[in-house]
Protein backbone atom coordinates (compact mmCIF):
# COMPACT_ATOMS: atom_id res chain seq x y z
CA UNK A 1 0.00 0.00 0.00
CA UNK A 2 1.66 3.21 -1.09
CA UNK A 3 -0.05 6.00 1.12
CA UNK A 4 0.41 9.78 -0.12
CA UNK A 5 0.63 11.89 3.57
CA UNK A 6 -0.43 15.47 3.10
CA UNK A 7 2.14 16.72 5.85
CA UNK A 8 5.58 16.26 6.80
CA UNK A 9 6.98 17.36 10.10
CA UNK A 10 3.45 17.43 12.01
CA UNK A 11 3.19 14.89 14.49
CA UNK A 12 0.71 12.33 12.94
CA UNK A 13 2.36 13.19 9.52
CA UNK A 14 5.77 11.88 11.27
CA UNK A 15 4.08 9.01 13.14
CA UNK A 16 2.43 7.52 9.98
CA UNK A 17 5.77 7.32 8.37
CA UNK A 18 7.33 5.68 11.38
CA UNK A 19 4.66 2.89 11.67
CA UNK A 20 4.27 2.71 8.18
CA UNK A 21 6.57 -0.08 7.08
CA UNK A 22 4.90 -2.15 10.86
CA UNK A 23 1.62 -2.51 8.68
CA UNK A 24 3.69 -2.93 5.26
CA UNK A 25 2.60 0.27 3.37
CA UNK A 26 4.87 3.08 2.03
CA UNK A 27 4.35 6.69 2.92
CA UNK A 28 5.14 9.63 0.72
CA UNK A 29 4.70 12.67 2.72
CA UNK A 30 4.37 16.09 0.85
CA UNK A 31 4.43 19.58 2.28
CA UNK A 32 5.46 22.94 2.14
CA UNK A 33 6.63 24.78 0.25
CA UNK A 34 5.90 22.18 -2.81
CA UNK A 35 2.21 21.16 -1.29
CA UNK A 36 0.71 24.27 0.34
CA UNK A 37 -3.04 24.33 1.40
CA UNK A 38 -3.32 27.28 1.71
CA UNK A 39 -2.76 27.56 -1.90
CA UNK A 40 -5.26 25.22 -3.96
CA UNK A 41 -3.97 26.17 -7.81
CA UNK A 42 -1.41 23.54 -7.53
CA UNK A 43 -2.65 20.63 -4.71
CA UNK A 44 -4.24 18.37 -7.95
CA UNK A 45 -1.19 17.84 -10.15
CA UNK A 46 0.98 17.12 -7.06
CA UNK A 47 -0.90 14.51 -5.70
CA UNK A 48 -1.60 12.96 -9.05
CA UNK A 49 2.25 13.30 -10.09
CA UNK A 50 2.86 11.36 -6.87
CA UNK A 51 0.31 8.78 -7.28
CA UNK A 52 -0.61 6.13 -4.61
CA UNK A 53 -3.71 3.84 -3.36
CA UNK A 54 -4.91 6.14 -0.71
CA UNK A 55 -4.31 9.90 0.52
CA UNK A 56 -4.15 10.80 3.72
CA UNK A 57 -4.64 14.82 4.93
CA UNK A 58 -2.52 15.18 8.30
CA UNK A 59 -1.97 18.68 7.77
CA UNK A 60 -3.90 21.31 9.13
CA UNK A 61 -3.41 25.19 11.00
CA UNK A 62 -3.59 23.84 14.30
CA UNK A 63 -2.87 26.75 16.45
CA UNK A 64 -6.13 26.96 18.39
CA UNK A 65 -5.23 30.57 20.12
CA UNK A 66 -3.91 32.00 17.47
CA UNK A 67 -6.66 31.33 14.48
CA UNK A 68 -8.66 33.51 16.69
CA UNK A 69 -6.24 36.56 14.99
CA UNK A 70 -6.29 34.71 11.47
CA UNK A 71 -9.43 33.07 11.39
CA UNK A 72 -9.43 33.24 7.18
CA UNK A 73 -5.89 31.73 7.16
CA UNK A 74 -7.15 28.81 9.37
CA UNK A 75 -10.19 28.34 6.71
CA UNK A 76 -8.11 28.84 3.86
CA UNK A 77 -6.12 25.64 5.20
CA UNK A 78 -8.52 23.67 7.07
CA UNK A 79 -11.59 24.08 4.90
CA UNK A 80 -10.66 24.82 1.65
CA UNK A 81 -7.52 23.39 0.82
CA UNK A 82 -8.86 20.42 2.72
CA UNK A 83 -11.87 20.41 0.42
CA UNK A 84 -9.73 20.99 -2.97
CA UNK A 85 -6.98 17.63 -1.94
CA UNK A 86 -10.51 15.96 -1.18
CA UNK A 87 -11.49 16.84 -4.92
CA UNK A 88 -8.25 15.78 -6.50
CA UNK A 89 -8.78 12.19 -4.66
CA UNK A 90 -11.97 11.67 -6.34
CA UNK A 91 -10.14 12.72 -9.59
CA UNK A 92 -7.41 10.11 -8.85
CA UNK A 93 -10.21 7.57 -7.78
CA UNK A 94 -8.30 6.84 -4.29
CA UNK A 95 -9.80 7.24 -0.95
CA UNK A 96 -9.32 9.94 1.58
CA UNK A 97 -8.66 10.45 4.71
CA UNK A 98 -8.82 13.04 6.80
CA UNK A 99 -8.69 13.91 10.27
CA UNK A 100 -11.08 16.20 12.36
CA UNK A 101 -11.51 17.42 16.15
CA UNK A 102 -13.36 17.34 19.20
CA UNK A 103 -12.91 21.18 18.68
CA UNK A 104 -16.17 20.84 16.57
CA UNK A 105 -18.16 20.70 19.40
CA UNK A 106 -19.33 23.28 22.39
CA UNK A 107 -18.78 20.26 24.95
CA UNK A 108 -22.49 21.28 26.53
CA UNK A 109 -23.58 17.66 26.68
CA UNK A 110 -23.11 15.60 30.28
CA UNK A 111 -21.71 12.47 28.26
CA UNK A 112 -19.24 11.48 25.50
CA UNK A 113 -19.87 13.10 21.89
CA UNK A 114 -21.19 10.71 19.35
CA UNK A 115 -20.29 11.26 15.03
CA UNK A 116 -24.07 12.76 14.90
CA UNK A 117 -24.36 14.65 17.83
CA UNK A 118 -24.72 18.63 16.97
CA UNK A 119 -21.52 20.10 16.40
CA UNK A 120 -21.14 23.87 16.90
CA UNK A 121 -17.30 24.93 17.14
CA UNK A 122 -16.83 27.47 19.83
CA UNK A 123 -13.60 28.98 18.15
CA UNK A 124 -12.27 29.86 14.88
CA UNK A 125 -9.98 26.81 14.68
CA UNK A 126 -12.94 24.37 15.18
CA UNK A 127 -14.83 26.39 12.92
CA UNK A 128 -12.40 25.67 10.25
CA UNK A 129 -11.93 22.30 10.82
CA UNK A 130 -15.66 21.97 10.82
CA UNK A 131 -15.76 23.38 7.39
CA UNK A 132 -13.16 20.94 6.27
CA UNK A 133 -15.63 17.85 7.50
CA UNK A 134 -17.82 19.19 5.11
CA UNK A 135 -15.44 20.33 2.45
CA UNK A 136 -14.15 16.62 2.68
CA UNK A 137 -17.85 14.91 2.65
CA UNK A 138 -18.56 17.31 -0.77
CA UNK A 139 -15.48 16.30 -2.29
CA UNK A 140 -15.10 12.90 -2.29
CA UNK A 141 -17.92 10.09 -1.19
CA UNK A 142 -14.99 7.82 -0.99
CA UNK A 143 -13.71 9.25 2.93
CA UNK A 144 -12.94 8.55 6.13
CA UNK A 145 -13.04 12.14 9.00
CA UNK A 146 -11.54 10.44 11.83
CA UNK A 147 -12.58 12.94 14.79
CA UNK A 148 -9.46 12.39 17.02
CA UNK A 149 -8.14 15.14 20.28
CA UNK A 150 -5.00 15.92 22.47
CA UNK A 151 -2.64 14.49 20.27
CA UNK A 152 0.46 14.08 21.69
CA UNK A 153 3.78 12.17 20.75
CA UNK A 154 7.51 12.89 20.48
CA UNK A 155 7.44 14.99 17.17
CA UNK A 156 6.32 18.71 16.94
CA UNK A 157 4.50 20.48 19.72
CA UNK A 158 2.54 19.15 22.06
CA UNK A 159 1.00 19.33 25.70
CA UNK A 160 3.30 16.45 26.89
CA UNK A 161 6.47 18.48 25.78
CA UNK A 162 4.93 21.54 27.28
CA UNK A 163 4.70 19.76 30.22
CA UNK A 164 8.24 18.79 30.66
CA UNK A 165 9.77 21.70 29.56
CA UNK A 166 7.98 23.54 31.98
CA UNK A 167 8.93 21.24 34.65
CA UNK A 168 12.35 21.91 34.15
CA UNK A 169 12.24 24.68 35.94
CA UNK A 170 9.39 25.02 38.15
CA UNK A 171 8.27 23.44 41.01
CA UNK A 172 4.22 23.60 40.38
CA UNK A 173 2.29 24.14 37.39
CA UNK A 174 -1.36 25.34 37.13
CA UNK A 175 -3.04 23.12 35.02
CA UNK A 176 -7.17 22.98 34.05
CA UNK A 177 -8.98 20.39 35.81
CA UNK A 178 -12.27 21.35 34.17
CA UNK A 179 -11.79 20.36 30.68
CA UNK A 180 -12.77 16.28 30.05
CA UNK A 181 -11.39 14.21 27.26
CA UNK A 182 -9.16 11.93 26.09
CA UNK A 183 -5.52 12.29 25.19
CA UNK A 184 -4.47 10.19 21.93
CA UNK A 185 -0.92 9.43 20.84
CA UNK A 186 -0.34 9.95 17.46
CA UNK A 187 1.26 6.91 17.05
CA UNK A 188 -1.89 5.00 18.19
CA UNK A 189 -3.67 7.35 15.57
CA UNK A 190 -1.40 6.05 12.34
CA UNK A 191 -1.97 2.36 13.29
CA UNK A 192 -5.43 3.32 13.19
CA UNK A 193 -5.05 5.19 10.12
CA UNK A 194 -3.47 2.37 8.22
CA UNK A 195 -6.21 -0.56 9.81
CA UNK A 196 -9.03 1.73 8.17
CA UNK A 197 -7.09 2.40 4.90
CA UNK A 198 -6.37 -1.27 4.74
CA UNK A 199 -10.40 -2.05 5.35
CA UNK A 200 -11.16 1.17 2.24
CA UNK A 201 -9.21 -0.59 -0.17
CA UNK A 202 -10.29 -4.34 0.79
CA UNK A 203 -13.56 -3.25 0.60
CA UNK A 204 -14.30 -0.62 -2.15
CA UNK A 205 -18.02 -0.13 -2.23
CA UNK A 206 -18.81 -0.88 1.54
CA UNK A 207 -20.83 2.34 2.46
CA UNK A 208 -20.59 1.56 5.90
CA UNK A 209 -17.08 1.86 6.45
CA UNK A 210 -16.92 5.71 5.05
CA UNK A 211 -18.24 8.37 6.96
CA UNK A 212 -17.31 10.09 10.15
CA UNK A 213 -15.72 8.07 13.25
CA UNK A 214 -14.59 8.86 16.51
CA UNK A 215 -10.99 8.20 17.60
CA UNK A 216 -9.21 8.83 20.84
CA UNK A 217 -7.30 7.14 23.00
CA UNK A 218 -9.47 4.87 25.82
CA UNK A 219 -10.10 6.35 28.73
CA UNK A 220 -10.80 10.15 29.86
CA UNK A 221 -8.45 12.42 31.88
CA UNK A 222 -8.84 16.36 32.56
CA UNK A 223 -5.82 18.59 31.69
CA UNK A 224 -4.67 18.01 35.13
CA UNK A 225 -4.85 14.84 35.25
CA UNK A 226 -3.25 14.05 32.25
CA UNK A 227 -0.06 16.71 33.48
CA UNK A 228 0.20 14.72 36.81
CA UNK A 229 0.50 11.32 34.97
CA UNK A 230 3.18 13.31 32.67
CA UNK A 231 5.10 13.82 35.60
CA UNK A 232 4.65 10.37 38.01
CA UNK A 233 6.24 8.84 34.03
CA UNK A 234 8.54 11.13 33.62
CA UNK A 235 9.76 10.79 37.39
CA UNK A 236 9.99 7.34 37.25
CA UNK A 237 12.33 7.61 33.92
CA UNK A 238 14.33 10.55 36.05
CA UNK A 239 13.16 13.05 34.38
CA UNK A 240 11.57 16.27 35.09
CA UNK A 241 8.61 16.57 37.33
CA UNK A 242 6.28 19.26 39.27
CA UNK A 243 3.09 19.27 41.05
CA UNK A 244 0.04 20.12 39.43
CA UNK A 245 -2.14 22.54 41.16
CA UNK A 246 -5.84 22.55 39.52
CA UNK A 247 -6.89 25.78 38.23
CA UNK A 248 -10.51 26.36 36.75
CA UNK A 249 -10.81 27.23 33.00
CA UNK A 250 -11.76 30.87 34.52
CA UNK A 251 -8.22 30.88 35.99
CA UNK A 252 -6.45 30.28 32.83
CA UNK A 253 -7.98 32.74 30.24
CA UNK A 254 -7.16 32.05 26.73
CA UNK A 255 -7.73 33.78 23.34
CA UNK A 256 -10.00 30.59 21.89
CA UNK A 257 -12.86 29.03 24.06
CA UNK A 258 -12.39 25.10 24.83
CA UNK A 259 -15.19 22.57 25.35
CA UNK A 260 -15.45 21.67 28.62
CA UNK A 261 -16.69 18.24 27.89
CA UNK A 262 -14.39 17.47 24.46
CA UNK A 263 -15.17 13.36 25.26
CA UNK A 264 -15.51 11.59 22.33
CA UNK A 265 -17.48 8.09 22.28
CA UNK A 266 -15.50 5.85 19.66
CA UNK A 267 -18.03 2.73 19.61
CA UNK A 268 -19.06 3.11 16.51
CA UNK A 269 -14.71 3.08 14.98
CA UNK A 270 -14.80 -0.08 16.71
CA UNK A 271 -17.79 -2.13 16.05
CA UNK A 272 -17.42 -1.34 12.24
CA UNK A 273 -13.99 -0.71 11.52
CA UNK A 274 -12.64 -2.97 14.30
CA UNK A 275 -10.24 -0.41 15.73
CA UNK A 276 -9.89 0.25 19.47
CA UNK A 277 -7.04 2.48 20.30
CA UNK A 278 -4.87 1.59 23.49
CA UNK A 279 -5.90 3.39 27.04
CA UNK A 280 -3.92 7.01 27.42
CA UNK A 281 -1.96 5.89 30.11
CA UNK A 282 -0.70 2.97 28.57
CA UNK A 283 0.61 4.87 25.04
CA UNK A 284 1.43 8.41 26.97
CA UNK A 285 3.95 5.47 29.29
CA UNK A 286 5.98 4.94 25.43
CA UNK A 287 6.04 8.21 24.83
CA UNK A 288 7.03 9.78 27.89
CA UNK A 289 9.97 7.00 28.71
CA UNK A 290 11.29 7.84 24.92
CA UNK A 291 11.10 11.77 25.38
CA UNK A 292 13.29 11.19 28.64
CA UNK A 293 15.81 9.04 26.75
CA UNK A 294 16.15 11.62 24.01
CA UNK A 295 16.44 14.79 26.93
CA UNK A 296 19.38 12.39 27.99
CA UNK A 297 21.23 11.63 24.96
CA UNK A 298 20.85 15.30 23.48
CA UNK A 299 22.45 15.85 27.29
CA UNK A 300 19.72 18.48 28.03
CA UNK A 301 17.66 16.63 31.01
N1 LIG B 1 -2.84 18.36 17.75
C1 LIG B 1 -3.98 17.96 18.29
O1 LIG B 1 -4.11 17.89 19.51
C2 LIG B 1 -5.13 17.56 17.43
C3 LIG B 1 -5.05 17.61 16.06
N2 LIG B 1 -6.13 17.21 15.30
C4 LIG B 1 -6.03 17.21 13.85
O2 LIG B 1 -5.15 16.17 13.48
C5 LIG B 1 -4.40 16.54 12.34
C6 LIG B 1 -2.91 16.39 12.60
O3 LIG B 1 -2.56 17.20 13.70
P1 LIG B 1 -1.06 17.30 14.22
O4 LIG B 1 -0.25 16.22 13.62
O5 LIG B 1 -1.11 17.49 15.68
O6 LIG B 1 -0.64 18.70 13.58
P2 LIG B 1 0.74 19.49 13.77
O7 LIG B 1 0.38 20.86 14.22
O8 LIG B 1 1.72 18.68 14.51
O9 LIG B 1 1.23 19.56 12.27
C7 LIG B 1 0.52 20.23 11.30
C8 LIG B 1 1.09 19.89 9.97
O10 LIG B 1 0.34 20.61 9.00
C9 LIG B 1 1.24 21.20 8.11
N3 LIG B 1 0.68 22.40 7.54
C10 LIG B 1 0.24 23.50 8.18
N4 LIG B 1 -0.17 24.41 7.27
C11 LIG B 1 0.01 23.84 6.06
C12 LIG B 1 -0.22 24.28 4.72
N5 LIG B 1 -0.69 25.51 4.44
N6 LIG B 1 0.06 23.44 3.71
C13 LIG B 1 0.58 22.24 3.95
N7 LIG B 1 0.83 21.77 5.19
C14 LIG B 1 0.54 22.57 6.22
C15 LIG B 1 2.47 21.51 8.95
O11 LIG B 1 3.52 21.67 8.08
P3 LIG B 1 4.94 22.28 8.50
O12 LIG B 1 5.67 21.10 9.02
O13 LIG B 1 5.46 22.79 7.20
O14 LIG B 1 4.66 23.35 9.51
C16 LIG B 1 2.54 20.26 9.79
O15 LIG B 1 3.21 19.24 9.10
C17 LIG B 1 -4.89 17.94 11.97
O16 LIG B 1 -5.91 17.82 11.05
C18 LIG B 1 -5.46 18.48 13.27
O17 LIG B 1 -6.45 19.46 13.05
C19 LIG B 1 -7.29 16.76 15.85
C20 LIG B 1 -7.42 16.70 17.20
C21 LIG B 1 -6.33 17.05 18.11
C1 LIG C 1 0.34 25.20 28.97
C2 LIG C 1 -0.85 25.14 29.88
C3 LIG C 1 -2.11 24.89 29.36
N1 LIG C 1 -3.19 24.84 30.18
C4 LIG C 1 -4.51 24.54 29.62
C5 LIG C 1 -4.98 25.40 28.46
C6 LIG C 1 -5.93 24.47 27.75
O1 LIG C 1 -7.21 24.55 28.35
C7 LIG C 1 -5.34 23.11 27.99
C8 LIG C 1 -4.55 22.57 26.82
O2 LIG C 1 -3.69 23.55 26.31
P1 LIG C 1 -3.02 23.44 24.87
O3 LIG C 1 -2.83 24.81 24.35
O4 LIG C 1 -1.87 22.53 24.93
O5 LIG C 1 -4.11 22.69 24.08
P2 LIG C 1 -4.90 23.05 22.76
O6 LIG C 1 -4.02 23.76 21.83
O7 LIG C 1 -6.21 23.61 23.09
O8 LIG C 1 -5.10 21.56 22.26
C9 LIG C 1 -5.99 21.30 21.23
O9 LIG C 1 -5.29 21.35 20.01
C10 LIG C 1 -6.12 21.23 18.89
C11 LIG C 1 -5.23 21.26 17.66
C12 LIG C 1 -7.10 20.12 18.96
O10 LIG C 1 -7.61 19.69 17.95
C13 LIG C 1 -7.61 19.70 20.31
O11 LIG C 1 -8.02 18.35 20.32
C14 LIG C 1 -6.63 19.94 21.42
O12 LIG C 1 -5.61 18.98 21.47
O13 LIG C 1 -4.47 23.24 29.12
C15 LIG C 1 -3.06 25.02 31.55
O14 LIG C 1 -4.06 24.98 32.30
N2 LIG C 1 -1.83 25.26 32.08
C16 LIG C 1 -0.72 25.33 31.30
O15 LIG C 1 0.40 25.59 31.82
MG1 LIG D 1 -1.81 24.43 21.54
Amino acid sequence: MRVIVIGREGQVARALAERAPAHGAKAVLLGRPRLDLADPSGIEDILRETGGDLIVNAAAYTAVDQAETEPELAEAINGIGAGVAAGAAAVMRVPFIHLSTDYVFDGSLDRPYREDDTVNPLGAYGRSKRLGEEAVAAGIADHVILRTAWIYSPFGRNFVKTMLRLAKDREEVGVVADQLGSPTSASDIADGIFTVAKNLLERPQDRALRGVFHMTGAGFASWAEFAAEIFTLSARSGGPSARVRPIMTADYPTPAKRPFNSRLDCTKLETIHGIRLPSWQTSLASCVERLIAEMRESGVS
